[in-house]
């Protein structure tokens, strides 16, 4: 049965990557989707905004829905403190197999919770059964239409604080409209849009941060 894409992206990091180096990683991820085969990561661009976000939250729980193969998991965990951790949600099977061996050759396991399963049914478990109390940064990169059920859902679980950062992907292309009507018309949330490419494009993107106000 011929691989999928997802495996053979994985398979070049295997036989190209540093192990237990994530840059390594990363790097070779944006190599073999620019060059070879484009892939829906967060890549090198956004990836340095999705960078200082992260570094200006540093966030000792943070949450993200979409993990695909790992990319934006490796991206954030490799810039976690001593004792922070990433929940990822991931409701593919493949995916999640592909995710959990592109962050274990990473060497960020030990930062990365990947929880397998639609969104909508991990985040009302997040407190109870992983022991969640609040988050404190959320990457949205998954069903462009799922993030403002999402968004909701999470203010409904009470696992928003003052000051919890979201990062949404994609509020261009493929765009996110209702997302972006709902967050910048909301008092509860603070926005900063963020101009940018698409992944491995010349293609316009941006990314929105909406910093919750309680
Ligand atoms: C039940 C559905 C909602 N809940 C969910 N819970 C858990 N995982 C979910 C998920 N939705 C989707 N996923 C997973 O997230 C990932 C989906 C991401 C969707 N992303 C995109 O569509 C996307 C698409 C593009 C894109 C851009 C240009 C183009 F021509 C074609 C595509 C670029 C991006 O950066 C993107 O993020 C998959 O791994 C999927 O299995
Ligand atoms: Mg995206």
């Amino acid at each position: 049965m011929n691989q999928s894409k997802e495996q053979r992206i994985l398979n070049f990091v295997l036989q190209n990557a540093v192990r237990g180096d994530p840059c390594s990683v990363l790097d070779t991820i944006d190599k073999y989707c620019s060059q070879k085969e484009w892939a829906m990561n967060v890549g090198d661009e956004k990836g340095l905004i999705l960078d200082k976000t992260v570094e200006e939250a540093n966030p000792s729980v943070a949450l993200e829905l979409g993990t695909y193969c790992g990319y934006s998991a490796v991206r954030i965990a490799r810039l976690l403190k001593a004792g922070a951790y990433l929940l990822t949600v991931e409701f593919n099977p493949e995916f999640a197999a592909i995710a959990k061996q592109m962050i274990e050759f990473a060497g960020v396991q030990d930062k990365v919770k990947l929880l397998e399963g639609p969104s909508e049914e991990i985040i009302p478990q997040l407190k109870k059964k992983y022991e969640v109390d609040t988050l404190d940064f959320v990457f949205l990169d998954h069903w462009k239409d799922r993030y403002t059920p999402d968004t909701i859902l999470l203010q409904e679980c009470n696992l928003l604080r003052k000051g919890s950062v979201l990062l949404a992907d994609n509020i261009i292309f493929p765009g996110a409209p209702e997302f972006l009507n709902y967050i910048r018309n909301n008092p509860h949330f603070q926005c900063t849009n963020y101009p940018s490419h698409l992944e491995y494009m010349k293609v316009v993107d941006a990314m929105e941060k909406a910093v919750f106000l309680g």
